[in-house]
Parts: C-alpha cells; structure tokens; sequence
C-alpha cells in the first residue's frame, strides 16, 4: 500500500497543540503519513512560551539529508523557523527536490510571544517565500512580510499581490482568523482572489489554528489535489476544528485534529 507522505520542518509545543505535533496529527486524520525534521523545542503550553531553544542549523541539515536521503516526502512545509541560517539549509532541499511547498511564516504565536528574530524576515522573504506554493500569512504576519497597514479588503488585495506578483510566491492564502466579523480567508493565485467565508466561532480556543491550517494544507497537495481542493478542504477542517475543541489547559486551548470526517 503507498500512503502519500508530508513532512513538517518546524518547532515543537510539548502540549501538543501546535507546532509538529499539531502538524503530524492533521495529517494523519486527513491520511497522510507525516514526517518532522525540528528547528526549535520551546517550552509552552496554552498560556504562553516560557523558553525557547534553537536547533542547530547543521543538525537540521543533517535531519533533512537523513529524511531525502531515504525517502522524498511528496510535499512539506515549515512553521516556526527562527534563524537565517536555517532557512539557507532548508531552502537548498527544496531547491533540490523541488516537491510542493507551504510556507506558514510563523512569527509570533497567539500569545503575543516571539518566534523568529527580526533579522530572520529579510531571508524568509529573500529564501523561503519564492519556493512556496502557498505562503499562508494570517493578518499581523501579511502586514510584517508585506510592509503595510491591512484594514480594509482593498488592503487585503494590495497585500495579496504583494505576495505572489512582487514577491514570487505561487499562491498566498491570507487568513482571516484575526479579523473582525467573519472568519474570511483569501487566496489569490496570480490569476484571480478566490474567498472562503463561515461565521466566527465565540472561542478563545484557538491555539494552533495556523500550524493546523497549513499541515492540511501541505496533506492535501502531498495527495495530488490542487491549490483550490486544498483550500477548501483546510477551510472545511479547521472550522470542524475549532467548533470541537477539546477544552485542553488554562489558557487559549488547541483545536480538535480528529472532528472533521469529510473526504
Ligand atoms: N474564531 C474563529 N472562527 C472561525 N474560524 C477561525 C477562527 N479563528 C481562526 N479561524 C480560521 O482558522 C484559520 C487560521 O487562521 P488564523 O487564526 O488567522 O491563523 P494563525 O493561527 O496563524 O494566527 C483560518 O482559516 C481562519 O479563518
Ligand atoms: C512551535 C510553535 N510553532 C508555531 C506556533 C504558532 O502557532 P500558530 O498555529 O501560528 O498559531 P497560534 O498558536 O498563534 O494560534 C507555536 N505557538 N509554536
């Protein structure tokens, strides 16, 4: 039996709520084997990161060549990646084997905590942004990589094509997670703005929704389905998600991997 596989290169919640943990789990619900390399171990849980300690950008070469070496994954993405350095090396491995990539650019997690330095977002839009397929910015993270004020969806278009006409990404999705009013995320693939829309859930349990998001994401196109497919899929998964969140922790509590049943 071939089972599609994903592979994450991210940090770690010991919580499990997001980060690799997250990722593997969204990925095994939507059946897909899910392969990690770690960039960072943190020290967290739903309220808030307590410590953080960098892997290494040698290691996680040496991570990355054990995995390609054996087995290419058929898509991958990354989420938390602090350093410039280690974006150079994972960059090379895209480059290389040239596989379906999503790009969540994790930079400050829901917790008003830091994730990656200043100095690292001048190489994630140099490195990594150009590879992606999807890069998947929620609003504060458009408005740090695009350099501009969103309020409005005049705003959000300027931002989209920011992203993918000026900057090189394939496609771009812009969650709405951090809006007001409805849960609108946008996707705009160079051609035409495509919008999935449902009602925002009353929660704070939202812990993760970005890494969630984006391993589904990176599951779907390790299937074979396109940009859109998985767009609607990921929309479809965390909303479930959400809606059934476990109420794990004191604080902003992860979502559900296992509530979503569709295809
Ligand atoms: N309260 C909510 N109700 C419904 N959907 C939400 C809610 N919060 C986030 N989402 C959805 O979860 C996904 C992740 O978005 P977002 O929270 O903006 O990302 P991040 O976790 O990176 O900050 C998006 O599809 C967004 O629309
Ligand atoms: C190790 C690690 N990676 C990423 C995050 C941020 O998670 P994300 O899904 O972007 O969203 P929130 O947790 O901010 O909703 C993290 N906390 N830890």
């Amino acid at each position: 039996m071939t089972l599609p596989i994903g592979l994450t290169v991210a940090g770690t919640d010991p919580t499990g709520g997001a980060g690799i943990f997250a990722d593997l789990k969204a990925m095994h619900s939507r059946g897909v084997y899910g392969m990690a390399a770690v960039t960072s171990l943190t020290a967290q849980n739903t309220l808030g990161v307590q410590d953080v300690y960098n892997v290494p950008a040698d290691f996680i070469d040496k991570e990355l060549n054990s995995i390609f070496s054996d087995e290419v994954p058929h898509a991958m993405k990354t989420g938390m990646v602090a350093e410039a350095d280690m974006m150079t090396v994972i960059a090379e491995y895209i480059r290389k084997y040239n596989i379906p990539y999503v790009m969540d650019p994790v930079m400050i997690a829901t917790s008003g905590d830091r994730l990656m330095t200043d100095i690292s977002m001048a190489t994630l839009i140099d490195t990594l942004l150009p590879l992606s397929h999807i890069v998947t910015p929620n609003l504060h993270e458009a408005e740090a990589i695009a350099n501009m004020t969103i309020r409005t969806e005049e705003d959000i278009h300027r931002a989209l094509k920011i992203f993918v006409d000026e900057m090189g990404a394939a496609s771009v999705i812009i969650k709405g997670g951090h809006l007001s009013g409805d849960a609108t995320d946008y996707l705009y693939d160079g051609k035409k703005i495509s919008t999935l829309t449902r009602a925002r859930i009353d929660t704070d349990q939202t812990h993760g929704t970005g890494c969630t998001f984006s391993a589904v994401l990176t599951a779907e196109l390790a299937k074979g389905r396109t940009v859109e497919e998985a767009f609607r899929t990921g929309k479809a998964y965390i909303t479930s998600a959400i809606q059934n969140s476990p109420g794990i922790g004191k604080g902003s509590g992860p979502v559900n991997h296992f509530s979503y049943q569709g295809d």
